[in-house]
Parts: structure tokens; C-alpha cells; sequence
């Protein structure tokens, strides 16, 4: 099959794969492209096979959390733990969404930040007070880039409701949710507790 030819209806492109060793297994490494010129990466471990549901951790970038080690978010722990639970099972995949800062970018999260700060703003608040929307992140892109790879059917690794639901409108099956609790510490705990109180998010024993 030619990697320029794959195109999927969302303007999806596969651009080319590689193998990828990692502190956690070997993964091999596809590069795609969408519609709008942003570039994401997906990482798969393994043979996963769409019919078995394999296990996959959607994640958005987080610079700051996931290559800096802020303690401001549980993003960086929560790929470790991600990378970590596909590592002990021999296969899955990791969809790493260029969706900086909930889809507003770096640069506006760092004026987010700021706003928190600042005004004691909550990360909804600082959102809104910038004028963006508290989540501005699209599924589509990662229920495209999962069909490339053959992948429709899987168990999630998430604790975040609006992403099973995302997943689901844009044509996944979510069999299953695992919740994927990592990296709390005194800097995030009340970024955590406005996640559960304003988004959903599933933080439950
Ligand atoms: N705008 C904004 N974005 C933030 C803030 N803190 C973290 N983020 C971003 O939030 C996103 C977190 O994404 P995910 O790792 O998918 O986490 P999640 O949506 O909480 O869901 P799960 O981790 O799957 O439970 C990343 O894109 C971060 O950059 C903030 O205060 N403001
Ligand atoms: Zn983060």
C-alpha cells in the first residue's frame, strides 16, 4: 500500500513510520498530517488487532508537562503510566494529538496560566476570560488516524468523560475505560479538582 495514497475523509494523511525504541518497549512510530497542516504521531506497540479492543491512550501535548516535568498537570506522569500499562501488556497504541493547552495552543495556555495566577482563576476560568472555549479539542483526528492503523473498537486509558464521549461521535467504539490516575502532587491537586468538578473527570476509587 503507498503511504502518500491514504487519505481518509477527515483530510487525514499517513506520512511515513519508523520503529521506535523506548524506556518501555519498542514501539514503531507513524507520522500523519490533517487537513489543516498539524502533524500528530501515533505509537503503536505490538500487532494490535481492531476486533480484540486493544488498549490505547489517546493524549493531547502538553509541552510543559509531558517534555518540561511541570507539576502544574498530570500529563507527563500520565503518558509514563500510559506508556508503561502498553509496555506490561505487549501491545497498544499511544495517539499523541498536537491539541496544546485543550486545542488553544502553548502560547495561550501560557497566557492561561498567567490569568490563574494572576486572578486566582480556575483552568475554566483562565479559558474563558481569554475568550476561548474551557475544552476547544476535536476527536476527529484520532478516530481518523486509529482507522489508518485498522483500529475502531478499544479499551481506553483515560479519566476524562468528554473523551470517551468525543471518541464515540467521531465513530470509535469504546469497550472499555481504565482509569489512568498519575502524578498528583501539591501544585496540581486543584487543577485536578476543578477537572472533576467542571469537566467529569472520573478521579473515583
Ligand atoms: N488551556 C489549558 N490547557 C491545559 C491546562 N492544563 C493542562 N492543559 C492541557 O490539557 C490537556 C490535557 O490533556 P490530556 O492529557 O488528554 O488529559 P485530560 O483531557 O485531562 O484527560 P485524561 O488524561 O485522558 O484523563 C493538554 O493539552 C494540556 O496542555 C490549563 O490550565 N489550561
Ligand atoms: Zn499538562
Amino acid at each position: 500500500m503507498s503511504e502518500q495514497a491514504l487519505t481518509v475523509e477527515s483530510g487525514v494523511h499517513h506520512t511515513g513510520e519508523a520503529r521506535l525504541p523506548t524506556r518501555w518497549g519498542e514501539y514503531r512510530i507513524h507520522g500523519f498530517e490533517d487537513g489543516a497542516g498539524a502533524e500528530h504521531v501515533a505509537l503503536v506497540m505490538g500487532e494490535p488487532d481492531g476486533a480484540a479492543a486493544p488498549l490505547v491512550r489517546v493524549h493531547s501535548e502538553c509541552l510543559t508537562g509531558d517534555a518540561l516535568f511541570s507539576q502544574r498537570c498530570d500529563c507527563g506522569p500520565q503518558l509514563e503510566a500510559a506508556m508503561q500499562r502498553i509496555g506490561e501488556a505487549g501491545e497498544g497504541i499511544i495517539v499523541y494529538l498536537r491539541q496544546e493547552g485543550r486545542g488553544i495552543g502553548l502560547l495561550n495556555k501560557i497566557r492561561a496560566y498567567g490569568v490563574q495566577d494572576r486572578e486566582g482563576a480556575d483552568t475554566v476560568e483562565a479559558n474563558e476570560a481569554l475568550g476561548f472555549a474551557p475544552d476547544a479539542r476535536d476527536y476527529g483526528v484520532a478516530a481518523a488516524m486509529l482507522a489508518h492503523l485498522g483500529i475502531q473498537r478499544l479499551r481506553l486509558l483515560t479519566n476524562n468523560p468528554q473523551k470517551v464521549a468525543g471518541l464515540e461521535a467521531a465513530g470509535v467504539q469504546v469497550v472499555e475505560r481504565l482509569s489512568l490516575r498519575a502524578g498528583r502532587n501539591p501544585h496540581n491537586h486543584a487543577y485536578l479538582e476543578t477537572k472533576a468538578a467542571k469537566f467529569g473527570h472520573w478521579f473515583e476509587d
